[in-house]
């Protein structure tokens, strides 16, 4: 078939393309291209680009003022960026979306510190989180009920939290408040999960049991990007590295190959 290009005056003009840099959008959950921020002439984003495929597990490191959690921010929507390109799922343009639609599309993010309800058992804390209508007067609230209760019982076994069901969340460890936190948020299904330095204050042990945990969780589908300082940790989650720095990214690849990286040693781990 030949295409003409005079269309007819009456043609539906198509949606302009979103300018990708030549770089490939296809079978990417997250995908950043160009992305700059600045902050009163100051550039914290700079020409950022980034591309984590469905149900990758995906480490960023970098010194303090990389520009680490400015790139979350832009993904979660809470910064819009002044330029670039940042599509969720291949297809969702998240920079004309608002923060509660974007976690709406399946995006969920923790932030370092625990945000629990502590005077709340860590079951209703996970019920509080689960997706979809509550009401009481739903002629479905008995099947609904069952259904939320097994998702609970099923994020808790993942989240090795089965056995502190019925404890207040104020009475568990630090440790044991992220896990009931990124328990809340797998139990939204979400189809990417950003984390936050989440062993910062935890003791070793309960380091490797997160790294076990987000990779579990990660096996299940979900694709996790997680932002993190300790070494040991990101080691142990076994995925590729990326590491900011300026506002952009300096290096990507495993983690022995960036630890050997001269530039890498330089500014960051050399420190
Ligand atoms: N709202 C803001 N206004 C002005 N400058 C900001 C703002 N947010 C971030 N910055 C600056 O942008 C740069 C990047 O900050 P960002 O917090 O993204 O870095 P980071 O890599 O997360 O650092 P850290 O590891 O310390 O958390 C820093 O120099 C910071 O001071």
């Amino acid at each position: 078939m030949t295409v003409s290009a005079d269309l007819p005056e009456t043609s539906v003009a198509p949606p302009p393309p979103v300018h990708t840099h030549g770089t490939p959008l296809t079978n990417t959950i997250l995908y950043l291209d160009g992305v700059h921020v600045s902050f009163d002439g100051f550039r914290a984003l700079n020409q950022l680009s980034l591309a984590i495929a469905p149900g990758e597990m995906r480490a960023i490191i970098g010194p303090n003022g990389a520009g680490k959690t400015t790139m979350m921010d832009c993904i979660t929507g809470k910064t819009k960026p002044d330029g670039g390109v940042v599509m969720f799922d291949g297809a969702v343009d998240l920079t004309q979306l608002d923060e509660a639609a974007i976690a709406e599309l399946g995006i969920g993010r923790k932030f370092q510190k625990p945000t629990v309800f502590e005077t709340l058992t860590v079951e209703d804390n996970v019920r509080l989180a689960l997706k979809g209508p509550r009401s009481p007067w739903s002629a479905l609230f008995g099947e609904r009920n069952r259904i939320a209760r097994e998702r609970i019982t099923e994020v808790l076994d993942i989240a090795r939290m089965t056995e502190h069901r019925d404890r207040l969340a104020a009475d568990l460890s630090h440790g044991q408040k992220q896990w009931l936190e990124i328990a809340m948020l797998l139990a939204q299904d979400p189809k990417l999960l950003l984390v936050d330095e989440p062993v910062a204050g935890m003791t070793d042990s309960e380091t490797m049991e997160t790294a076990k945990l987000l990779k579990k969780i990660c096996a299940q589908g979900h694709a996790v990007v997680v932002v993190e300082h300790d070494m040991l940790f990101v080691r142990e989650l076994d995925c590729k590295v990326t590491v900011l720095h300026e506002g952009s990214t300096l290096a990507e690849g495993s983690i022995d190959a960036v630890s050997v990286n001269e530039r890498v040693v330089e500014v960051y781990l050399g420190r």
